[in-house]
């Protein structure tokens, strides 16, 4: 059957038949917002890298995870700025039962129990170099000793309250040697967000820039365990070791410019697939929009909805409250 008994823009010429063939709509259930956690009080330190993003002192992100709750997102993901005070060459100060992050967990666990955490596992934050683990002499991130380090992070994270650890470092093995020490701790209802497929990315520029890891990583780069570019093969064998190990759900990431990663992930395992819109997806869209070059509601709005099509179950963005205010029309 051809033109004329076909034509597409049939059912593209009102508005109710375009919502009735909709296939996939965002909403706000699907993001989770993202947070930079700082210590003080009544502190918020704008990222200049990122306009409109602030790193927050705990009394700070109980505002914003109050402004979640209201608008049902589900669930926030932390990430620690502990200073240059706390970092050295072990990142032992990321165990630390009465660090930031355990403190920012019990006081949100407090206020809002019902809203999800997601606690950050790597040791970039807190390293005086940078590198997402401990490195040997020559500088490369060992592998073993670093698990060692991440399961005393996710366990004090647990401890505090976190509902899901989320290891961001790509180790091999982490996500086993983590899942068997939380079980060992009886811990058996937090979840694991392995970051599986996480890319070597220059989109991550930003974030370095507010956790304060630019500067102590130099002219570092993390080839050595982040994905290379090039590769979506090696990307379902990252899921599948993964999901092996007991991921409860796993992570894409970039976004925007791996989608087809994150379709074929979708496809072959069905597993609760997550996808991160990164840093520089952030400052990309927010500086164009901040020329006048582009509509951000609108392209914001695109961008997330586009995670949506290519499979993802949820979003982790800088953009969670801007975006459920808009679907609000607020
Ligand atoms: N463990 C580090 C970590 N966790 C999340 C991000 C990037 C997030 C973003 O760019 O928004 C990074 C940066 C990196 O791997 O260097
Ligand atoms: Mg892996």
């Amino acid at each position: 059957m051809s033109f004329p008994a076909v034509r597409m823009r049939r059912m593209r010429r009102d508005a109710f038949s375009r919502a009735l063939m909709r296939e996939h709509t965002l909403l706000a259930t699907d993001l989770i917002m993202v947070a930079f956690v700082i210590e003080g009080e009544s502190q918020r330190e704008a990222v200049p890298s990122m306009p409109g993003v602030s790193r927050l002192s705990i009394d700070e992100l109980l505002k914003l995870a109050g402004e979640c709750v209201r608008l049902g997102i589900p669930a926030l993901a932390l990430f620690p700025s502990p200073g240059a005070s706390v970092k050295t060459e072990d990142a032992r100060e990321a165990w630390n039962p009465d660090g930031l992050m355990q403190r920012a967990t019990r006081a949100l666990k407090a206020t809002y129990p019902d809203l999800g955490l997601i606690g950050d596992v790597a040791l970039d934050p807190y390293t005086t170099h940078g590198q997402d683990g401990l490195i040997d002499e020559h500088g490369y991130v060992m592998n073993e000793p670093t698990i060692e380090a991440l399961i005393k992070m996710s366990l004090a994270q647990a401890e505090a309250g976190m509902d899901f650890v989320a290891p961001s470092d790509m180790m091999d093995g982490r996500i086993g040697a983590i899942r068997e020490a939380l079980e060992n701790a009886g811990h058996i209802h937090t979840r694991i967000l392995a970051y599986s497929a996480k890319y070597a990315s220059a989109f991550y520029g930003p974030f370095r820039d507010a956790v304060g890891s630019a500067g102590n990583l130099g002219k570092g780069n993390k080839h050595t365990y982040q994905m290379d570019v090039g590769n979506s093969d090696e990307a379902l064998r990252e899921i599948e070791l993964d999901i092996h190990e007991g991921a409860d759900a796993v992570m894409v990431k970039p976004g925007m410019p791996y989608l087809d990663v994150l379709r074929r992930v979708k496809d072959a395992f069905g597993m609760p697939t997550f996808v991160y819109q990164v840093s520089g997806e952030y400052a990309m869209l927010k500086a164009a929009a901040q020329n006048g070059w582009l509509d951000e509601k609108a392209v914001v709005l695109e961008s997330l909805t586009a995670f949506k099509r290519a499979g993802a179950d949820a979003i982790l963005t800088y953009f969670a409250v801007d975006a459920a205010r808009w679907l609000r029309g607020e």
